[in-house]
């Protein structure tokens, strides 16, 4: 359903991406691996429209949608769960969580308020505080919900578990479970290569702004070269 085809992009006059073609099919969980730098968040941003891609093309179920603005991206069913969170701090849980709801692009309105908190149980304590009052776990499942109340059709994790508690940590991969289980595709970033070849079907791995190796993520796990030489582990 969404794919990249020859995507370049850039940041003033750095060149950042330099030919990307990726393929995200409906119902498959891919991994983006990488080491620091290597382009994984702009070849989100630039999937999502942030960052314009200077060529090549973005499709949404065969259909060209490159450089389609960040909202539109989202009503064709991404929901994206940027690096760093992005909670409205001003707003409480609930009002983060309601605003977002819709049905998705088939009408389907799978993902409730109220099944987001059975997934996350810990913000029925908490629907009231501000965006501001909240742990950095209880903000990443926020920032979880919000784009799971868009009932979308593919998930962007982007270091969804970066800098929390392994407890919480642990919580949040077991929802990247169950989001996968439900059918929704998934672009999963994580630096814990292991987690996501675990949790994926296919994994790709950037090295400097192109995609230096795609395979399906079960081979990757079996034979960690050269992988491992890419990530360096
Ligand atoms: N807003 C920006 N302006 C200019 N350069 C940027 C900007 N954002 C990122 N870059 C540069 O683009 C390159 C790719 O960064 P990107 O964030 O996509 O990498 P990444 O693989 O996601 O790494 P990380 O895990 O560190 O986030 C890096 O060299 C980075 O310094």
């Amino acid at each position: 359903m969404f794919s990249l085809q020859d995507v370049h992009s850039f940041y003033g006059d750095s060149h950042i991406l330099h030919g990307v073609s990726l393929a995200l099919p409906q119902g498959k969980a891919v991994g983006l691996l990488g080491r620091n730098g290597m382009g994984k968040t702009t070849l989100i941003r630039t999937l999502m429209g942030y960052v314009p891609a200077r060529s090549g093309r973005v499709f949404a179920d065969g259909k060209e949608v490159t450089n389609f603005a960040p909202e539109k991206m989202a009503k064709l069913g991404i929901g994206y769960v940027p690096e760093g969170r992005g909670v409205f701090p001003n707003l409480s849980v609930k009002e983060n969580l309601l605003m977002s709801a819709r049905a998705g692009l088939d009408g389907q309105r799978n993902w409730t308020y109220e099944r987001v908190l059975e997934t996350f149980p810990r913000l029925k304590e908490r629907l009231s505080n501000g965006g501001d009052q909240l742990s950095g776990g209880e903000q990443q499942m926020v920032s979880i919900g919000r784009a799971l109340m868009t009932n979308p059709r593919l998930m962007i994790l982007d270091e969804a578990t970066e800098g929390l508690a392994p407890l919480v940590v642990a919580e949040i991969w077991r929802v990247i479970a169950e989001i996968r289980a439900t059918g929704i595709s998934t672009l999963i970033v994580d630096r814990d290569y292991k987690k996501v070849l675990a949790h994926t079907d296919y994994a790709a791995v950037m090295e400097k702004g192109k995609l230096a190796l795609q395979a399906p993520s079960a081979q990757l796990q079996q034979q960690p070269e050269p992988l491992s030489s890419l990530l360096g582990v």
